[in-house]
């Protein structure tokens, strides 16, 4: 697999503060790779880094597509999803986005086609400053894709959304990775990125404590529980080899699982009325703290 993005022994300082302390990381074309970690441990850094808003201050290398991403050429090809992005709150959502396309060497019309794709068509004439939460989402996505960039950086991306926009959220996102687009995605939801990411990476204290599947980094805990308002019935649920038992609490099914993950993205695809999902015990993050090689606090 080709690699679209490579870090390599990257060290940041901050003055007398380091931040990364030799980082290497790959995500492969079509890869979807998140990146987990406390506060503090680098995530916002290490982004910044790949998209250029920083440069490594202590050494290491960084290549989006094979370029650098301190040149205008490699930015573009690169998407970004910002936590807090300002728009210019007097343009429109049409506007935006064709611009961006513009701006990265797409003719006007590529607007057209991905606003459809994230259910913007409707809104081409709307305010950015009139948008809720998930809208605005939307929108930087959608100007982040017009460009069909071979890496997208997603920072907590699906914040605010409710669980239909960020399960349409993901789908485009599958979409495009089978199209060849990598993605590093930053995110607190740790049970729903281990969900999406074919990978885990996680940070701590400005090293990587820890990467695999996110079936490896969970396959050490005790059994969870999902929690869930389902239309799926219980024999199908008996089906599935990531359900250990079921029982009900009310209108909800109580499963439980050593891999929530896998049986997440089986709820996720099968049942489009799911509900009130919830995850109770260890999750990812408990995971990988206390793994061997990360050093008391
Ligand atoms: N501009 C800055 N000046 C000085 N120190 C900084 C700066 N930005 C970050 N740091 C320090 O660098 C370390 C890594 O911070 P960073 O923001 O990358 O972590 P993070 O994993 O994104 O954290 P969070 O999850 O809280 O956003 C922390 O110790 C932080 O205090």
């Amino acid at each position: 697999m080709e690699n679209v993005l490579e870090v390599r022994a990257v060290r940041h300082r901050y003055g007398g503060t380091r931040a990364l302390d030799g980082v290497d990381l790959d995500v492969g074309a079509g890869e979807c790779v998140a990146l987990l970690g406390p506060n503090g441990a680098g995530k916002t850094t290490l982004v910044n880094l790949v998209t250029g808003l920083l440069h490594p201050q202590d050494g290491g290398r960084i290549r989006i597509g094979g370029g650098d991403p301190r040149i205008a050429a490699t930015r573009r090809r690169l998407g970004v999803v910002q936590q807090s992005l300002g728009f210019p709150n007097t343009l429109k959502v049409g506007e935006l986005v064709t611009g961006a396309a513009v701006r990265g060497g797409f003719p006007r019309a590529a607007a057209g086609p991905v606003m459809a794709e994230l259910d913007l068509t409707g809104l081409a004439g709307r305010r950015a400053a009139k948008l809720s939460g998930g809208q605005r989402q939307r929108l930087q996505l959608a100007m982040a894709l017009v460009t069909e960039p071979a890496l997208l950086v997603l920072d907590e991306p699906t914040t605010g959304l409710d669980v239909p926009a960020r399960r349409r959220f993901w789908q485009v996102l599958a979409e495009r990775r089978a199209r060849g687009t990598g993605v590093l995605v930053t995110t607190h939801l740790i049970e729903e990125s281990g969900a999406v990411a074919d990978r885990v990476v996680v940070l701590d204290r400005g090293r990587i404590v820890a990467a695999g599947r996110p079936e490896e980094l969970m396959s050490r805990l005790p059994d969870r529980t999902v929690t869930a308002r389902t239309a799926l019935d219980q024999a199908r649920l008996r089906e599935l080899p990531e359900v250990m038992s079921i029982s009900r609490d009310g209108d909800h099914l109580r499963l439980s699982t050593r891999c929530p993950e896998a049986l997440l993205r089986v709820l996720l695809a099968e049942d489009p009325q799911l509900s009130d999902l919830r995850v109770e015990g260890a999750g990812l993050e408990e995971a990988v703290v206390g793994l061997p090689g990360r050093s008391a606090a």
